[in-house]
């Protein structure tokens, strides 16, 4: 049962190829030709070593295609291997034939299919690198397929991890799991394009053990499961693995085998830390649904920051997509200050821009004159239009104004609230504040650890209130200098920064 869905029922089961005839996707995959079809050679992982090369491809071009009786429309896709690829997404493919079958006009599109588990309320950066991938591939033609783990995130997926994860009750999986499709809906929904979301609870619910080692157990080889990265790590280590863990690839495996069966979905992408569980899926499709390259599996790189560690839930200071865990002004900000080295690469990889574009912003970095961070502010910008759409950016452009000490924005107490979310703010009684030296009232808001401290930056013309500059140094806070009654911003430098409500 699809949980959501963009697109119509009948497009689901039926896809329409270059003649009259509409076929399955399992009989649309086993009618391509292949030339390497040889099982041992199948599931190699192939290993992809041309990146960044700057040729674009125009996003779909529809051509003409010819029947015997009539002429009807086949669409020609651009090649969203090679353009992955191009981009710095492209890891590992179970096979290099999904690159002829994703652009073959007279192949069915494929439907591709990226995993979440709810661990978290909201996805992380990380994450967004799959969401990114899917929406590759729906504007080369294809269709995009969410699948929240409410199944697997009671089990808990061992890749990449040292210790076993917590378990999490049944109310915070219900939280997360709708936390993490509000988000799917909205980023993989916003160009209309036709996506599905769907909850493998839903066919894990009412699976017997005995249904489970009939089904699946029976066809997964235990030599080959303990060969997996996942597995030999954690065996390594002292606490060991439990069996609940290292069941964990059989049960993401069988939803590949139940998604292509059920629904057509033929491709299964991922992190490179989930190779293991793709490659476990079209292993057990090729023994339980006895086809060959019906599916395939697609990884791409981590998203690492430049001290290489991964960008994920488990760190510091995670960059959450969800609005209610970070707001758009803080996710710009985030990437408005990347540092220089990072980002081409996030251009690349994070936006949807032309890699002509990006060469011309990379010139322009190394040109005399170039204004500092303007690559970022473009960068800041696509991704923060991507995930929080064009009303999540106005607000984050409108605050990044605001709290730019000079800026010409007049400020509300509206605006000021807003920015009130995100920035240190304190309450101070109005005999505290109206006709008080702004050296005493920067001190009790925590602004400057001390009034000399205060005195000095004042002095070097750095201290704001509500974003102009004080040139006084002796000037008291007036009666009008409070917005609305309510309070001010002071501020000194870009960072240091502190909203006073009047109490
Ligand atoms: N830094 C990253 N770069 C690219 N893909 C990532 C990253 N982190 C997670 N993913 C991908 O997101 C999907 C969900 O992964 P997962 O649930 O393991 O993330 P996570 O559990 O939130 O990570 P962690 O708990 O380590 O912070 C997988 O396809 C995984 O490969
Ligand atoms: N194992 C993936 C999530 C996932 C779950 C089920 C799947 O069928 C696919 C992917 C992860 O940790 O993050």
């Amino acid at each position: 049962m699809a949980y959501t869905t963009g697109m119509t029922l009948a497009s689901r089961s039926l896809i329409p190829i270059c003649s009259k005839t509409f076929l399955s996707p399992l009989r649309v995959a086993s009618l391509l030709s292949f030339p390497e079809k040889s099982s041992t050679t199948f599931f190699r992982r192939h290993q992809i070593h041309h990146l960044f090369s700057t040729s674009t491809t125009p996003l779909f071009s529809p051509v003409k295609c010819s029947t015997l009786e009539t002429e009807v429309q086949a669409v020609s896709r651009p090649n969203v291997v090679d353009i992955l690829q191009e981009r710095g997404l492209l890891e590992s493919v179970t096979s290099e034939n999904l690159r002829s079958a994703c652009s073959d006009p007279n192949v069915a599109p494929l439907k591709v299919y990226c995993g979440f588990d709810p661990t978290a309320e909201s996805l992380h950066l990380g994450n967004l690198l799959g969401i990114i991938v899917l929406s590759w591939f729906q504007r080369c033609g294809h269709q995009a397929v969410g699948l929240i783990g409410g199944a697997t995130g009671r089990v808990g997926d061992p890749s990449g991890k040292s210790l076993e994860r917590p378990e999490l009750d049944a109310l915070t999986l219900e939280k997360n799991i709708a936390g993490i499709k509000n988000i799917l809906v909205k980023i993989l929904g916003g160009n209309a394009s036709s996506y599905v979301i769907f909850n493998n609870y839903d066919w894990w619910k009412d699976m017997t053990m005995l249904d489970f080692l009939k089904k699946v157990g029976r066809f997964a080889r235990v030599g080959v499961m303990m060969a997996k990265e996942s597995v030999k790590k954690r065996l390594e280590s002292e606490q060991g693995m439990s069996y609940t863990e290292f069941s964990y690839q059989l049960l993401q495996g069988y939803d590949f085998v139940h998604l292509l069966d059920k629904e057509g979905v033929n491709v299964q992408i991922g992190g490179s830390d989930q190779w293991g569980n793709i490659t476990a899926g079209t292993d057990l499709i090729r023994k339980i649904l006895q086809t060959e390259e019906a599916a395939y599996g697609l990884t791409f790189p981590l998203l690492l920051k430049n001290d290489g560690t991964k960008f994920g839930k488990s760190e510091d200071g995670a960059i959450w997509l969800s609005p209610s865990m970070l707001s758009p002004y803080k996710f710009y900000q985030y990437f408005f200050s990347v540092p220089d080295v990072d980002v081409i690469r996030f251009l690349k990889t994070l936006t949807f821009l032309s890699l002509d574009e990006i060469k011309i912003v990379e010139d322009e970095m190394r040109r005399p004159g170039y204004v500092p961070n303007s690559a970022q502010m473009k960068l800041a910008e696509e991704v923060t239009r991507f995930v929080h759409g064009e009303e999540g950016l106005k607000e984050a452009v409108k605050a990044t104004e605001a709290l730019r000490p000079g800026a010409e924005t007049k400020l509300d107490w509206n605006l000021i609230e807003r920015i009130a979310e995100d920035i240190p703010t304190c309450s101070l009684p109005i005999d505290r504040v109206s006709g008080v030296s702004i050296v005493d009232v920067s001190v009790s808001a925590g602004l400057f650890e001390s009034k000399s401290a205060a005195r000095r930056t004042l002095k070097q013309g750095g201290v704001y209130m509500n974003n102009e500059r004080v040139d006084n140094e002796n000037k008291r806070v007036e009666e009008e200098d409070i917005v609305e009654g309510k309070g001010l911003v002071l501020s000194s430098g870009k960072k240091n920064k502190v909203v006073i409500r009047i109490s």
